[in-house]
């Protein structure tokens, strides 16, 4: 990590031009500036100076506001510093014109389309090889609720903590790349705004507006650094109103609430004898916890008006800016090393340590040297007593204190070569442990992107399965329109049958009294039987369909559960079910008609067995009163029978009589007998005809009379 020297907030001053009800109140402004110095008069009291890294003077530029501090801040940031941009000050200060100003005119622009400006120039002007990946998120703090304004369903978001600090849960983070789609961005957060602001009848005034884009640099070595920045465009710093309504009143009391905690958390910055800092106290302290105090480098612009109608309110501001200037910030950048600057720095560590090691060795050899001398010299004083050679001591002596001296600095400077080589036998200790740690992450990464590869190739497959799946789907859904296509050609196939046996059965009827009876029942017996196994086969038919498209539809949904990720397959998905759902209400539809004409088959079935029952009946009926009438013929026949035999007898007894006549004629017999004989013939002639005549009568009736 790259550490810098603390750095205090900058605090820049800007007063805008008078506007409304001020220039009728009254247009003198109330303010004076010498560089970097402004100087209040309060009507009727005494006049106070503030000082401040920079003012701007209410004819200052958007241009002047941008290169007075918040330029230098995106630089920094994009050196992979965390920065924070503030603008503070009462209701119409000028902190929304200074933050965003007017997007479309480029002389108006405010800080956030200007830095838009800054951040693409740098990513122009750096190394082609380097990457840079750049995320918007955008977001109000309104009566401490967080509503994302890139998601209009980003509602009272959760403010949660991790390891790297508090962070927005579910709030959408937006990965750009290009300028156009930032300046776009924040054109839809700010719609968003204020449609939820009119939604909600909220006041914008009061709710504080962030806007955050972080800017992660990756080199082609793999080393990294990420600088993350925060436009903050804060709620109108305003005394609660006495007149407001209960909802402003509840309002403006949110909003002290968090300013007041933001000047607490300043206070206790910026006092020594304070060791809590209330971060925790609001959301908007806790989001910008880093921001004051913490790792980054920070500029606070007090936007205020110079008319006499507002200077207690300017004079608020300009105090809370003084305030801020004695904040301390510690910032560094943020950076990741990469495993070449790692084993780049080991190998530095190596060769120290090498160079150490011959130094060492080449002291400890003097050292030795040394020890010789010592002892030949001592051997020599020995030999000296023996020979009871005069010798000046005190030359020796001497020569003995210094290289008594000369060990003594040796052995220290030893001491010490030995406890920086300790020292750097840690460091490469460390250093290797750090590098076989890298080197485990290096496996891991490697096993984790094979495992990805693998995964990819796996999705791949599944692409093409899906593809396959939905080809073959779409061929069985052609099956299915076929099928059903079939069902309604035999649909209508039996609606004609059954119009058929319709015509039929009148037929029959009509025919009822001419055509054997039993064979009109059996025929149309066999037909019900074979609509009735036609209907069954259609439901089975009907069944398998069914059961198919169910089929079809589970395998549609686990493909696209398979497919959920691969949004190129998606839509196609998306495509099929919609026309498998259109399918399924053809089906539906189609079950439906069947069903009608089934219960109409079956109506008209009923009414068919209805008249057949009938027919039966008839029939029954009939082949009753045919056997009456065959009884009534036989016994008719038996009748005529013996009249016949009557007759015949009859006709013996008048050929008998006529041979009688015959022989009175011929013997003259008397003329009684012959009267009597007349009369008797008379009568047996009548019988005879009116037999006749009843055989003819019978002979005609066929017996069915
Ligand atoms: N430096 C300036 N030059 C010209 N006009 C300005 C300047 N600053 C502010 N204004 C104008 O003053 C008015 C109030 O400004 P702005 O809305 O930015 O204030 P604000 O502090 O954001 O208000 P609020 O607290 O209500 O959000 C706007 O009409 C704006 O155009």
């Amino acid at each position: 990590m790259n550490t810098n020297d603390e750095t205090g907030v900058k605090v820049i001053v800007r007063f805008r031009p008078q506007i409304g009800n001020e220039l009728s109140y009254n247009p003198q402004s109330c303010i004076e500036i010498t560089q970097n110095h402004v100087t209040v008069y309060p009507p009727g009291s005494i006049s106070l100076t503030f000082t401040f890294d920079y003012i701007l003077d209410p004819l200052s530029t958007q241009e002047q506001t941008y290169e007075s501090g918040p330029k230098e801040i995106v630089e920094s940031v994009m050196q992979g510093f965390n920065g924070t941009i503030f603008t503070y000050g009462q209701l119409d200060s000028g902190k929304s014109y200074t933050m965003f100003g007017e997007q479309s005119e480029p002389e108006f622009m405010g800080i956030i389309p200007r830095m838009i400006g800054t951040l693409f120039d740098w990513i122009d002007s750096e190394d082609e090889h380097v990457e840079f990946l750049i995320k918007v998120s955008f977001f109000e703090l309104y009566m401490e609720k967080i509503f994302d304004l890139l998601n209009p369903l980003g509602n009272d978001l959760k403010l949660k903590n991790n390891k790297k600090g508090p962070y927005i849960e579910s709030l959408r983070e937006v990965y750009t790349t290009c300028d156009f789609d930032i300046h776009e961005l924040i054109k839809v957060g700010l719609l968003n705004k204020s449609h939820r602001d009119s939604q909600n009848s909220t006041q914008a005034p009061y709710s504080h507006t962030v806007f955050s884009i972080s800017v992660q640099q990756t080199t082609s070595e793999g080393a990294c650094k990420i600088g993350k920045l925060y436009l903050v465009d804060l709620a109108g710093s305003e005394k609660i109103s006495t007149c407001a309504s209960p909802t402003l009143k509840q309002e403006q009391v949110s909003v002290s609430t968090s300013l007041n905690t933001l000047g607490s958390v300043i206070s206790a910055l910026t006092d020594k004898n304070i060791g809590f800092i209330p971060y925790r106290a609001s959301k908007l302290t806790r989001i910008l916890q880093e921001s004051l105090g913490g790792n980054s480098k920070t500029a606070l612009i007090i936007n205020c008006s110079p008319s006499p109608l507002n200077v207690e309110e300017t004079l608020n501001s300009l105090r809370f800016g003084t305030r801020v200037r004695s904040v301390r910030n510690y910032p560094v950048v943020n950076r990741e090393y990469s495993l070449f600057d790692l084993k780049a720095q080991f190998v530095k560590k190596l060769e120290n340590y090498h160079k150490m090691t011959h130094k060492i060795s080449l002291l400890e050899e003097q050292l030795a040297k040394v020890n010789q001398e010592r002892l030949s010299l001592r051997m020599y004083s020995i030999e000296d007593d023996s020979t009871k050679i005069p010798v000046d001591y005190t030359e020796i002596k001497q020569e003995i204190e210094e290289i008594k001296q000369r060990i003594s600095e040796q052995e220290e400077l030893k001491n010490q070569y030995e406890e920086s080589i300790q020292a750097s036998t840690l460091k490469i200790e460390e250093l290797k442990i750090i590098n076989e740690q890298q080197k485990i992450a290096l496996q891991e990464l490697e096993s984790h992107s094979n495992m990805l590869d693998t995964e990819l190739k796996e999705v791949e497959y599944s692409l093409e399965s899906v593809l396959a799946s939905v080809d073959l789907m779409n061929s069985e859904y052609q099956d299915d329109l076929t099928s059903i296509e079939n069902m309604e050609k035999s649909l209508s196939k039996l609606q004609g049958e059954i119009e058929h046996g319709k015509c039929q059965l009148k037929c029959m009827t009509d025919m009822r009294s001419s055509v054997s009876k039993a064979a009109v029942e059996e025929q149309l017996r066999r037909r019900i039987k074979e609509e009735k196994e036609k209907n069954k086969s259609l439901k089975e038919d009907m069944k398998k369909i069914e059961y198919e498209i169910d089929l079809l539809l589970f395998k549609k949904f686990k493909d696209y559960m398979e497919a959920d990720n691969l949004q190129v397959t998606g839509k196609k998905i998306f495509d099929i079910e919609m026309a498998i759902d259109k399918a399924r209400m053809k089906y539906l539809e189609d079950e439906r008609s069947m069903t009608l004409l089934q219960k109409n088959a079956r109506t008209q079935m009923d009414a068919l067995s209805k008249t057949l029952d009938k027919i039966s009946k008839e029939y029954r009926n009939l082949t009753s009163k045919y056997s009456e009438i065959q009884l009534e013929k036989l016994i008719f026949q038996r009748k005529t029978l013996r009249l016949e035999e009557k007759c015949d007898k009859i006709a013996e007894d008048i050929a008998r009589v006529d041979k009688r006549f015959m022989r009175i004629d011929k013997f003259n017999g008397n003329a009684s007998q012959i009267g009597e004989l007349g009369r008797l013939l008379q009568k047996a002639n009548s019988v005879h005809s009116s037999l006749t005549a009843r055989r003819l009568q019978y002979s005609i009736n066929g017996g069915f009379s």
